[in-house]
């Protein structure tokens, strides 16, 4: 497989061993999240499905940020505790993934729950002379960022540029660029129960400082892949490649991966433009897969532009791949409880072709949009050949099978019923119906038809014969 690595700005082909180890980072959890949130999490969730339906173990790291500045300014706000805010947002990101079948991660570490880690690992980094502390009674701890050679190769900027960057602005920093691995305590943390305590006093750590600790204690260094949203390169994922070379003194990841931005207008989808959609707003009127199918209808280093128009357009799209998938499992129903069902074997190239264009778009960039192009090439071709009766029992189950394999590593139709073989008697049933509509006794038929329905089918009326799915 051929992926993009944001480190070294080329496309790689990926060496992987069996079990794969992947971190991506989470949200902050100071309110409800929205669907650029819901994108970068739709695509590392389906490329680990494509990993694992390719045979590979994998343990997935995804963090909260669950103490920041964001978060106490929300309980300061609201008389309430940076944890009980945390908590809250944290339970609904939940409810959110799981309607857009986001899988759990391995795991899911919590900043304050990993203090002592933290806390480790900022000693090292002062013991190792890359780390500094300022202030009285309780101290800030800054890396010092030219005390860290390979500083700027994740980003690609310039030092000029990075010198540009004032983040975190304090005249007690001994070079501008510094960045603050611990945090002294401030009078709003204390109020939001923010706080820890430490070599340096109370406080609690920076941002970037987390997600080195905790990838590192769940997936060891170095570790294979690196996920988030390309906004994340600088200065999140800069600073935790010079913390976590620096403690271990080695390149601690093998492939950095982004993706670009759910936009809207054309522009970033973010709280402080405020321009969001939250995941929620769209589950009031989309289906969850529908919203997830959107999300993976772009390619993932390309910007997604949504809009009203977008998302019903993913609709329909969603919509005729599912309704070939019935298509199929209806036909096979049919073959199983009236038999029948030898083909020409019309479907096989479809299936095949599906299958080697669907891989070698998924192994060539994670090439979603190609990959679901590829679904719709195979849902036209099968719907002609089952509507013309040609295809037969055997290369219809194979079909069947190859489709929703392919459709599940998208992460849609994860929950697909199987269209059952009637029992003898309800296939009498059917039968009675079609003789009775031969001689036109329509009344009979609806009657039957309203008998099938109350135990649970709908029989739709073809060419080909009757066939039913379920209410
Ligand atoms: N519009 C977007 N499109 C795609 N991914 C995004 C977008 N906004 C945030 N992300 C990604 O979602 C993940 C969680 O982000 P985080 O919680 O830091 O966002 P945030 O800073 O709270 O969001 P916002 O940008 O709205 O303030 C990160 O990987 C981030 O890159
Ligand atoms: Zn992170």
């Amino acid at each position: 497989m051929r992926l993009y690595n944001t480190l070294t700005k080329r496309e790689e082909e990926l060496k992987l061993d069996k079990t794969v180890r992947i971190y991506v980072c989470g949200i902050t959890a100071y309110d409800y999240s929205h669907i650029g949130h819901a994108r970068s999490a739709v695509i590392f969730d389906t490329f680990r499905r494509y990993l694992e339906w390719k045979g590979h173990e994998v343990i997935y790291v995804q963090n909260f940020t669950d103490v920041d500045d964001k978060i106490v300014r929300r309980a300061v706000a609201e008389n309430r505790t940076q944890k009980e805010v945390a908590e809250k947002f944290i339970a609904e990101y939940f409810k959110d993934m799981e309607a857009l079948n986001v899988r759990k991660a391995t795991y899911h570490p919590k900043v304050t729950e990993h203090i002592s880690d933290i806390i480790q690992a900022v000693s090292e980094l002062i013991k190792k002379g890359y780390a500094y502390e300022v202030g009285g009674e309780n101290k800030d701890v800054y890396f010092h960022v030219p005390s860290f050679s390979h500083y700027g190769e994740l980003s690609g900027m310039s030092l000029e540029e990075l010198n540009r960057h004032r983040i975190e602005p304090d005249e007690r920093k001994k070079d501008v660029k510094d960045f603050a691995l611990w945090k002294a305590a401030k009078e709003e943390d204390i109020k939001a129960k923010a706080v820890f305590d430490s070599p340096w006093g109370l406080g609690r750590p920076g941002w970037h400082i987390e997600c080195s600790v905790m990838a590192a204690k769940y997936l060891g260094i170095p570790f294979d892949i690196h996920g988030g949203g390309k906004d994340l390169i600088f200065p999140h994922h800069e600073n935790e490649r010079a913390q976590s070379y620096a403690l271990h003194g080695i390149e601690p990841v093998r492939y950095w991966i982004h993706n670009d931005f759910v936009t809207i207008k054309g522009e970033k989808m973010s709280k402080s433009l405020g321009n969001i959609v939250k995941i929620r707003d769209v589950l009031q009127k989309y289906n969850g897969e529908v919203l997830r199918y959107f999300l993976l209808s772009a390619h993932y280093r390309s910007p997604i532009d949504y809009s009203e128009e977008s998302i019903e357009r993913a609709e329909k799209a969603y919509s005729a791949l599912r309704n070939t998938l019935e298509l199929i499992d209806m036909e096979i129903a049919a073959f199983k409880t009236f038999g029948g069902g030898e083909g020409a074997g019309e479907l096989n190239d479809a299936t095949s072709n599906l299958s080697a264009n669907f891989i070698s778009a998924m192994e060539n960039d994670f090439n979603t949009p190609k990959a679901i192009a590829s679904l719709h090439e195979f849902s036209t071709r099968t719907n002609k050949a089952v509507n013309k009766g040609l295809a037969g029992l055997e290369e219809l189950e194979n079909a069947f099978e190859t489709f929703l394999s392919l459709c599940n590593v998208l992460g849609i139709f994860v929950d697909y019923q199987r269209v059952p073989v009637l029992s003898s008697e309800l296939a009498e049933l059917v039968k009675e119906r079609e003789e009775a509509r031969r001689e036109k006794n329509f009344e009979k038929a609806d009657r039957i038809r309203e008998k099938l329905r109350e135990r649970g089918y709908v029989l739709i009326d073809t060419p080909r014969g009757t066939r039913w799915k379920l209410v």
